[in-house]
């Protein structure tokens, strides 16, 4: 079947409330019927709720951008992370696999230790630092070893300008005076809208079912939790100091990777497509709505 026929079939998109569902429901909206499916109307951590749905919609791709993403609590709720994170991608590339849809899965960064000392390629070797990581790295797992054509997309520090992210978080706290972030944890914010894009881009690409896999999808380019920060504070024009802080000064429950920049070369060499710089995607996404 043609590539375009599979979304024109019929998308299913898991997670469709969450802040990446959410720009996913946009973006896909013109390929073909999105069928939105939130937690309530489908918890994919439950094998016979998530056949039931694929067997009702019969689609031709299948988008799961459900997770569990609360990264600290996960150190303390290491069953319910393993049951969606790891167990659910399972049972949707299972079911994708009965009806001959395609599967989109999305994972993390944070599947890394992060001492590479450069930007991960997705060969590299996973080792993740929490238990966040090692669900997200399962879930990978469960998902690429099914004969299905499945796209696993490893992106990274998502935000949109609303819902629950970094960037609303520094808004908020702004509000309250100086900010203490860390300086020594260096990633690429990734706006929702851009990964929506990426993905829309694969889904419509001639030769994407010759090119099913793993891919790294974040913004080009780095920073720092900090750097971050200071770029959201310019960007909403807030007059508020941000202080740099070690790790150690900002103790969490979940250890995480001190670099975790992901290398886009495999998706640009196989299907032809970039992200934008970090900096570039934080600004366009004020350019849309000042
Ligand atoms: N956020 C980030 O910085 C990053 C995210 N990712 C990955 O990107 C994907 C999207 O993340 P993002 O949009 O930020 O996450 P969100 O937390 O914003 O959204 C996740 C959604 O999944 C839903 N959900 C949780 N448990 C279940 C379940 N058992 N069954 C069905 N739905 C469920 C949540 O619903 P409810 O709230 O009602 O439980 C929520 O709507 C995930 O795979 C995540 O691991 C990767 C890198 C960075
Ligand atoms: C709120 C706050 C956080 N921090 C630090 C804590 C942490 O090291 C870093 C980021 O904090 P957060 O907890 O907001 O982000 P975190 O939940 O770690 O974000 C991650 O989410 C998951 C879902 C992913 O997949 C990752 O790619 C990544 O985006 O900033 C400060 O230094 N000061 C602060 O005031």
């Amino acid at each position: 079947m043609a590539h375009a026929d599979k979304a024109r079939q019929g998308i299913a998109l898991f997670g469709a409330q969450g802040q990446l569902g959410r720009a996913l429901a946009q973006v896909l909206a013109g390929l073909g019927p999105v069928h939105t499916l939130s937690h309530a109307d489908c918890d994919i951590g439950d094998e016979t709720a998530v056949h039931a749905a694929v067997r009702r919609l019969r689609p031709g791709v299948i988008v799961n951008a459900a997770a569990y993403t609360a990264v600290d609590k996960a150190e303390a709720e290491r069953d319910t992370a393993l049951r969606i994170n790891a167990y659910g991608p399972g049972y949707l590339a299972d079911a994708a696999l009965s009806v001959g849809a395609w599967l989109v899965h999305y994972s993390t960064d944070y599947v890394f230790d992060g001492t590479a000392g450069r930007p991960y390629r997705e060969d590299d070797l996973t080792a993740p630092l929490n238990v966040y990581g090692e669900s997200k790295r399962l879930g990978e797992e469960a998902v690429l070893a099914r004969p299905l054509t499945a796209f696993v997309l490893r992106t990274a520090w998502l935000y949109d300008r609303e819902g629950r992210n970094f960037l609303t978080t520094v808004r908020r706290l702004a509000a309250n005076g100086p900010l203490r972030i860390v300086c020594d944890q260096y990633g690429s914010p990734t706006p929702v809208t851009v990964l929506a894009q990426t993905t829309r881009a694969i889904l419509v690409h001639p030769r994407a079912a010759d090119c099913a896999g793993l891919y790294h999808a974040a913004c080009d380019g780095a920073t720092s939790w900090h750097g971050f920060a200071e770029a959201i504070v310019r960007s909403f024009g807030l007059a508020v100091a941000v202080l740099p802080i070690t790790t150690a000064d900002y103790p969490t429950a979940a250890h995480r990777p001190a670099y975790s920049v992901l290398d886009g070369a495999r998706l640009k060499e196989h299907l032809g497509i970039t992200l934008p710089s970090w900096d570039q995607a934080l600004a366009d996404l004020f350019m849309e709505r000042p």
